[in-house]
């Protein structure tokens, strides 16, 4: 271990080993699309897809954060068994340059944050449903990290950005503390007089196709995965990310709230109220998600959603 991990403040390092844990389980899901064994099983339905991905990924992720912070609460998405087995291959970050945590700034309020206190929400694949489908670059790692019911920290990594531009660097990983920095990209405004919005691909109702009609945009951009959504508001590819539904649990939406919120954006339910992140919540975001860009009008957004949308989802 680095002198610096024993200087930098915990939330720092939290988030320095995430980057070089998720990248690390960015190659397993590139590994495992490779050898094309993808494992598909369906859990609570058609719209509801694990694969082996999920599963190594996940392995590897807890496995890594349990033997680094063993006093933290970590809960993964792919459910009791795959946490409990911490037969993944470890992962030592500090062996990785990429977990350099020297840059990683924490404001003054969470430098005292202890062990004990975090939560950290762990998507191992964020995207299952375009994984298998071969829409690679909508594919992220999601690791973030909460404390007092709050989503203070988070990475994202892509692992397949720049896929389809041979020789360029394959992967992105982004990180953030609230109030502190972030890093990994640059983030850029979206283009003024436009309201670009970006939604689901894989998972819209009526509801969902409502409240994206409700705030006038311009154009709609559907992709998958809530990380990979939160990075084009990031990259001022969309204004803001509209999902009135309750499929995106408290994996889904901490990492980007962090990284977001860190970058002057915000991220609530669809009726204004922040998401919480306490160990002991449950975990459906069940009052759906809006999230806006830095510099955007969040409460004019949320003020445009129908109340028959509001009152579909239920807490
Ligand atoms: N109905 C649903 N069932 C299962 N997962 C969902 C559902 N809706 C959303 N999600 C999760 O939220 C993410 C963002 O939703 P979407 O891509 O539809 O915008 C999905 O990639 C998926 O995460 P995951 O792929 O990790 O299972
Ligand atoms: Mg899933
Ligand atoms: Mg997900
Ligand atoms: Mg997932």
């Amino acid at each position: 271990m680095s002198v610096a991990a024993h200087t930098t403040p915990l939330l720092s390092r939290v988030v320095g080993y995430s980057v070089a844990i998720a990248n690390n389980a960015g190659r397993i899901i590139r590994d495992i699309m490779k050898r094309g064994e993808l494992g598909i099983v369906e859990k609570e339905s058609a719209r509801d897809l694990q694969t082996e991905a999920d599963r190594a990924a996940q392995r590897s992720i807890i496995t890594s954060l349990q033997k680094c912070f063993p006093k933290s609460t970590i809960i993964g998405e792919e459910g009791e068994d795959e946490v409990k087995d911490l037969s993944g291959q470890v992962f030592d970050p500090s062996s990785d340059s990429s977990s350099s945590i020297s840059s990683i700034a924490c404001p003054p309020q969470l430098t005292t944050v202890a062990e004990e206190e975090l939560v950290i929400w762990v998507d191992p694949l964020d995207g299952t449903a375009e994984y298998t489908q071969g829409l690679l670059d909508h594919v992220t790692v999601l690791i973030g990290i909460a404390s007092g019911g709050k989503a203070v920290g988070g990475v994202i990594h892509q692992p397949y950005y720049n896929y389809q531009n041979p020789g360029a660097e394959l992967g992105r990983t982004i990180w953030g503390i609230v109030g502190g920095s972030v890093g990994g990209m640059p983030i850029v405004a979206p283009p003024e007089g436009k309201v670009i919005v970006t939604t689901t691909r894989s998972h819209s109702s009526s509801t969902v196709n409502d409240a994206v009609a409700a705030v006038s945009p311009t154009e709609v951009l559907r992709v998958g995965g809530a990380g990979h959504k939160v990075m084009l508001l990031l990259e001022g590819k969309a204004h803001v990310y509209v999902f009135a539904s309750p499929g995106c649990k408290k994996w889904d939406t901490c990492a980007p709230q962090a990284i977001l919120e860190a970058a002057g954006g915000i991220l609530t339910d669809i009726k204004g109220d922040p998401i919480p992140y306490h160990a002991t919540v449950a975990h459906r975001n069940s009052t759906g998600v809006l999230a806006s860009a830095a510099g955007q009008d969040h409460q004019a957004f949320l003020a445009k959603i129908p109340q028959h949308v509001k009152d579909n989802l239920k807490a």
